[in-house]
């Protein structure tokens, strides 16, 4: 079995493909696409995106930076790239990661194809990081080789779930007002404590929002706010939008966001992405069928079973010759080692189909069950092995 079949969404790259555009209405987006990105006589609208990751994830506490921390032994960076490349009008990724982990990310660029990447170095706190990435993108430096955009995105590089919508929301937006970010209503209440750490007052839940990622801007305005915000905004901020409002007097346009919006911030956060991305890759999956062409019939039985335990979108099978020996069934051994290095698990499974039908509905059955737990669980430790339904 294979994740990511066609079907799957962006460049063929190794490893876990998250589908393409979830939910969003397709027409919908094209035709915010096209509002987002013409201009009056018809030029379109030139937007790059920054990616803060020069964190140490201390809250992860684990000690690799969360942002390389592994899901579903794919670091977590990459499916935020993947998530932004798969937004073809973002033409600059500028992505701002520690000197120390430039190789790190150097290696995740090469290993799982992502393009329209620029690296800068990160600064010791996330504004400076975004500050690094923004000089990047200003034609006012010396070794800028990125042109600048008219809009600029940023976004965490630890929020891998973002869709193209949000992004065509906060682009559109920005474009009209000069600043935009995401938000979300807030799930526990905010409170203000007094300095003898009793509560001073609470603030009415339900009158504000907690602000998320992505944000755009008006590149322009966003890079004049840093170039006059002080160093405490730098060292304590944690609110691009505020310094737009702040430097700039721009009011951002608050977007409503999706759930999946969050910030990977806390050990649990990481849990609950892997089975996110483990739910997204489980909806697409292909059978290569070892069955003779009359029993064609076989395969589609095991697809409407299937369907059921696994709530399946797309269903690929292909009908291979049969095969002669019980070696050639040896080879899947050999095979899943070559295409594990691709992030993809291959599993063998015998399916007998007796003649007769409650039998055959029976080991269909099993067959589903243990289909659907091996695309759940993607476990690495049956790769290459035969499994009997
Ligand atoms: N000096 C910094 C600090 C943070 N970030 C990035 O800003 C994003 C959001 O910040 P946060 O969740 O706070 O990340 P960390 O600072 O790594 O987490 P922690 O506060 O737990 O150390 C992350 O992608 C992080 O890598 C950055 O680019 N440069
Ligand atoms: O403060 P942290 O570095 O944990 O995360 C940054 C967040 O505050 C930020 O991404 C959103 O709140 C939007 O500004």
């Amino acid at each position: 079995m294979e994740p990511g079949p066609p079907g799957s969404f962006g460049p063929a790259e190794p490893g876990p493909c998250l589908s393409g555009q979830r939910g969003a209405d397709h027409a919908a987006s094209a035709s915010l696409q096209s509002a987002a990105r013409t201009e009056p006589g018809g030029h379109s609208l030139a937007v790059a995106a920054v990616l803060p990751a020069g964190g140490c994830g201390e809250r992860m506490g684990v000690p690799t930076p969360k942002q390389f921390c592994p899901i579903l032994e794919r670091p977590l960076i990459s499916y935020t790239l993947q998530a932004l490349e798969r937004v073809y009008w973002i033409k600059d990724i500028v992505v701002a990661v520690t000197g120390e982990n430039m190789e790190i990310m150097k290696s995740i660029i090469q290993k799982y194809q992502h393009k329209r990447i620029s690296l800068v170095e990160a600064g010791v706190t996330r504004h400076r990081s975004i500050f690094s990435g923004l000089k990047a993108l200003a034609e006012d430096q010396l070794n800028s080789k990125l042109s600048k955009p008219e809009v600029v995105i940023i976004h965490d590089a630890v929020r891998p779930f973002v869709e193209e919508d949000v992004l065509l929301k906060v682009v559109t937006a920005a474009k009209e007002h000069g600043a935009a970010g995401a938000i979300r209503p807030l799930v526990s209440t905010v409170i203000s404590p007094s300095a003898d750490g009793c509560l001073d007052h609470s603030l009415e839940r339900a009158r504000h929002r907690a602000s998320e990622m992505p944000q755009a801007f008006l590149f322009d305005v966003i890079y004049e706010a840093y170039q006059q915000c002080t160093d405490y905004d730098l060292e304590f901020g944690t609110e691009c939008l505020q310094l737009a409002l702040k430097y700039c007097r721009t009011k951002a346009k608050l977007v409503e966001g999706s759930p999946d919006l969050w910030k990977v911030t806390y050990k649990r956060d990481l849990y609950a992405a892997e089975s996110i991305i483990k739910e997204i890759i489980s909806q697409e999956i292909c059978v290569v069928m070892d069955s003779k062409e009359d029993n064609k019939h076989v395969g589609h039985l095991l697809e409407e079973v299937l369907k059921s335990e696994l709530n399946v979108h797309f269903l690929d099978f292909k009908l291979v010759p049969p095969s002669q020996k019980m070696e050639n069934l040896m080879q899947i051994k050999e095979f899943s080692k070559k295409v594990k290095e691709r992030n993809i698990l291959l599993y063998g499974l015998l399916i007998s189909y007796p003649q007769d039908e409650q039998k055959l509905q029976e080991s269909l059955r099993q067959g589903a069950i243990i289909i659907a737990s091996l695309v759940k669980e993607r476990n690495s430790g049956l790769i290459g092995q035969l499994l009997i339904a």
